[in-house]
């Protein structure tokens, strides 16, 4: 079978039971191991050919047989392959029961513990040991295989999902978990590959659609639709569960909005962004929020400070109004930054709640929701767009649970948000969950560790405001501000800025650089005219 390599564009993300429907629709028909394996071969052979063992773990399922089809396919290829695996019990599929007949017979020696590696070359160990069919911790020898991979000095590679990963949620499952360096998965992309603990254990993800690729492009296209479309009518009788199926971020999807500004424009035609909070000591997250608001692109940033004391001009930030009360004109809200919890903090809450602009709700602004059924009401009751942006800890509280049941399953968790309180959520961390009440989500898998630092969500929350004044619509806004923001902090760190001490202010700066960028990529460029003392002189 032809190689068919899909990176970033494959951004089609499949829970496991909606890889069961597939299958279950295309395995009578399609040799779906068999091209899994021969992808798996070729996908290994670079390293065979350059002289690293390759060390195969397969399990008693169907990943097992994945490794057994890729491993005999290289054998025959004349490569050296080791392949440690316990005896196939009675209940194998019939597709694995092959793979192993094949395996037999292509003269092929199979080890029931790992052999000692002595090698120039690091071996290459693959995991295929348990996929999609995961289903408690592993104990056992199994354990032990994954243990003594994680001890070796080698190029570790899953086969679909790594052994010990939850496929759909990204959770570890027990103290055996295979940290790949890179993961090789089949027919879609997971999104437990990709969000809490998923893109430290899967490390590079590439996926082989293995011939299914309209496919995937038609549910991929589908899954965007439903999440970008419509999405001003929540109505009541979307279904309470997340889809089966959703998207990974991808710049490409954000080309309709990135078109360059016209010259003949004024400030009015880019929104007026208002940003509460900065209460007492806490003036620096509403600065950082106006000043992303302002490298974003809002033709006017207005800061209203909870601080009696602040001074009405911040000479750092001399763009900036900083009003006493709503301004008349307002394009879109942001609250929460430095917002505090006190009786004041809930008036202002109330009153963004009742103006019928796009209206951001961050930190403290989701604390005090949380607290409040009739701030609750309010904001379920409001026809303009809200997005919530909470980290796994205001999450919790806005679900009344503890935060460790929200990063179990973030997808859900983000979903239960948006579909509470009517209102678009980007649940942040690592992966952050982009959801709408219909039960859609897409994952962002830009960002890095650097991240992790005090301010960086008031920046997220500042790039969102100034998109939602300058009228992008609320998902795409929501979506978008989690991927630049991430991508910022990549590109920074890329200019040895970070990713340890990058800072929120640097990000900013970063997003502002690569908006710019992107929209003047995609901009038509005019043929240069050419300079009047080209043109040929005339006696
Ligand atoms: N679904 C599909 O369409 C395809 C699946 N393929 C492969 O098949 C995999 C799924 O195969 P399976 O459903 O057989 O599942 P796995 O191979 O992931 O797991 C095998 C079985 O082990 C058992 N098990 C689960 N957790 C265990 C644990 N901790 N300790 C011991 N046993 C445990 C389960 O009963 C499970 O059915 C995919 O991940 C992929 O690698 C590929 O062949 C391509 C097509
Ligand atoms: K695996």
């Amino acid at each position: 079978m032809a190689k068919v390599t899909v990176k970033r564009e494959a951004r089609l993300l499949l829970t496991v039971n909606a890889i069961r429907a597939l299958e279950a629709r295309f395995l009578p028909h399609i040799p779906l191991m068999q091209r899994a394996g021969a992808a798996l071969a070729n996908h290994l052979r670079r390293w065979a050919e350059q002289g690293h063992r390759i060390v195969l773990l397969c399990g008693p399922g169907n990943n097992g047989g994945d490794g057994l089809v890729a491993a005999t396919r290289l054998h025959e290829l004349g490569f050296s392959v080791t392949v440690v695996a316990l005896e196939p019990s009675e209940r194998i599929s019939p597709e694995a029961r092959t793979a192993w007949q094949d395996w037999r017979a292509s003269g092929g020696e199979t080890h029931n513990a790992p052999p000692p590696l002595v090698a120039d070359r690091p071996p290459v160990i693959v995991d295929a040991l348990f996929g999609i069919g995961l289903t408690r911790p592993i104990t056992g020898p199994y354990r032990e295989w994954i243990h003594w991979a994680l001890s070796q000095t080698a190029i570790r590679v899953a086969v679909d999902v790594p052994s010990g990963l939850d496929a759909d949620t990204g959770m570890r499952v027990g103290d055996a978990v295979f940290e790949a360096h890179e993961t090789v998965t089949f027919l879609a992309d997971k999104p437990g590959l990709h969000t809490h603990d998923g893109p430290d254990v899967a490390g590079v993800v590439t996926v082989y659609p293995l011939g299914l690729n309209d496919e995937i492009a038609a549910q991929c296209s589908q899954q965007q639709y439903a999440l970008f479309a419509n999405e001003e009518s929540w109505d009541e009788t979307a279904s309470s569960a997340p889809a089966s199926a959703g998207i990974l971020l991808d710049r490409a999807l954000f080309s309709p909005w990135l078109t360059p500004r016209k010259r003949n424009v004024h400030k009015g035609c880019f929104g007026h962004a208002v940003i509460i909070g900065g209460a007492s000591g806490m003036h620096g997250a509403l600065h950082l929020a106006a000043r992303s608001a302002l490298y974003l692109g809002s033709g006017k940033v207005s800061a209203i400070t909870l601080a009696k004391e602040a001074p009405r001009f911040d000479p750092t930030l001399p763009e900036v109004m900083w009003p006493t009360a709503l301004p008349q004109t307002v394009s879109a809200i942001a609250i929460g930054p430095g917002l505090g919890q006190t009786s004041d903090a809930v008036r202002w809450l109330e009153e963004a709640l009742a103006v019928s602009v796009p209206l951001v709700i961050d930190a403290d602004g989701l604390n005090l929701l949380a607290q409040h059924a009739t701030l609750q009401r309010a904001v379920t009751e409001r026809r303009a767009p809200t997005v919530l942006t909470p980290h796994p800890g205001e999450a919790a509280q806005l679900l009344q649970t503890p935060p460790r049941e929200v990063q179990k399953n973030r997808i859900a968790a983000a979903v239960a948000i948006a579909r509470r309180y009517r209102c678009v959520v980007i649940l942040k961390g690592c992966g952050s969950v982009i959801a709408t009440p219909h039960g859609h989500w897409a994952i962002n898998p830009t960002g890095h560790g650097g991240m992790a630092s005090g301010g960086m969500g008031d920046t997220l929350t500042g790039i969102l405001v100034a998109l939602l004044a300058q009228g992008w619509p609320c998902v795409a806004a929501a979506a978008f501000a989690a991927y630049l923001h991430g991508r910022a902090a990549e590109d920074a760190a890329q200019m040895e800025v970070g990713p340890v001490g990058l800072t929120a202010s640097e990000t900013a700066a970063a997003a502002r650089r690569l908006f710019n960028r992107w929209i003047a990529d995609g901009a038509p460029r005019a043929q240069p005219v050419r300079p009047l003392s080209d043109t040929p002189s005339f006696p």
